[in-house]
């Protein structure tokens, strides 16, 4: 039995029906268990038994991270050190989820998951101390560093886009913060694969779609496909701009470049390029027509 905490967010979706299409049995909880709750955690250990624990709760809202930095913390830090407790107590691995926002974006070449950190925000602050947590309290872990997240269930930024080119003429994308955007089924596989194979290969693993791309690069893309598809029905101009055009409350790293040989390595994964997975995307999605 597998326990998905925070099964109503984007990956705790995806991650909850590609287990139903696997036949692998799994519970879920969501905000009526708090992850802030450390005896709420241990009463549904008991009565579940998990075999494995994932945790997808986070507090993910970037900018508003940096006014609310207390709950950002609450859910990003204690949170996931209830859990490796309630993991730790009762001998079940943890597979717990970070961010490419733990870096500080001055790399010139692909992280590694022993490179240095340095986050730039709040959100990433949270979530480094999050990890760090989860290495101290439990040993049987796997954190797993991902990046710009899509699916199809709850907002993000390919969802984002979509609005914004079918209800402006116009808009602007920031081209000097580099990556990869990851989608979330892809993730959910990885993640399977771990269950799977039963590995005690514990640690900290990269991972996110191959190739790189600015987040101008990744908005033509899904331009691109959401015409094709028939999705966005006008046209929309769409130009490239530095940060300092688009300022956020939240700083973002520059370059967050995930090196994923490690995960490759141990798992026998190929992972696909970003665009071919944006394409599978837009062709197997539910994409909500009237939420564009
Ligand atoms: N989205 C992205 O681009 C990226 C995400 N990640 C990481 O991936 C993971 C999954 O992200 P994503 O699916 O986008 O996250 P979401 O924000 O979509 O989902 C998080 C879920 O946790 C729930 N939650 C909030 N508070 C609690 C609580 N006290 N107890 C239990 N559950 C709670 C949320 O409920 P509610 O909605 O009601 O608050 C929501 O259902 C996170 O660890 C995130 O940091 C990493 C890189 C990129
Ligand atoms: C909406 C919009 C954003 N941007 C910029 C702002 C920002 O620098 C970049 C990304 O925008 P967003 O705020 O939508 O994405 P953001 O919330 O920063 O996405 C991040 O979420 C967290 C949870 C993660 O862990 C990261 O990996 C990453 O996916 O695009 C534009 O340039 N033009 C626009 O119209």
């Amino acid at each position: 039995m597998i326990w998905i905490i925070g099964n109503q967010g984007m990956l705790g979706k995806e991650l909850s029906r590609y287990f139903d299409e696997a036949g692998l049995p799994h519970v879920g909880s969501d905000r009526e268990v708090s992850i802030l709750e450390p005896s709420a955690l241990r009463n549904f250990t008991k009565k579940h038994r998990p075999d494995w624990i994932v945790n997808c709760s986070a507090y993910t809202a970037v900018d508003k991270a940096e006014e609310e930095e207390s709950s950002a913390f609450a859910l990003n830090r204690d949170g996931p050190a209830y859990i490796a407790e309630a993991a730790a107590d009762h001998n079940i691995p943890l597979i717990h989820i970070s961010t490419d926002y733990v870096f500080d974006g001055s790399s010139a070449e692909p992280l590694a998951e022993d490179a240095a950190t340095g986050p730039q925000s709040v959100y990433g602050r949270s979530k480094l101390a999050g990890e760090e947590a989860v290495r101290k309290i439990t040993e049987r872990h796997f954190i797993i560093r991902t990046a710009w997240l899509y699916g199809e269930f709850g907002s993000n930024f390919v969802y984002t886009m979509l609005k914004l080119m079918e209800s402006r003429d116009s808009i602007k994308v920031v081209n000097d913060q580099k990556g990869s955007p990851t989608w979330a089924r892809e993730l959910a596989l990885l993640i399977s694969v771990i269950i799977g194979s039963g590995s005690t290969a514990y640690g900290t693993y990269h991972f996110s779609g191959e190739g790189e791309c600015s987040w101008y690069g990744f908005a033509r893309e899904i331009y691109r496909l959401g015409r094709e598809k028939g999705v966005l029905t006008s046209e929309c101009e769409i130009n490239p701009c530095p940060s300092s055009e688009f300022p956020t409350p939240a700083r973002r790293p520059r370059y967050s470049l995930l090196c994923k040989e490690k995960v490759k390595r141990e798992f026998g994964l190929e992972i696909p390029d970003w665009k071919d997975s944006l394409a599978e995307f837009f062709s197997s999605a539910d994409i909500p027509l009237n939420a564009v």
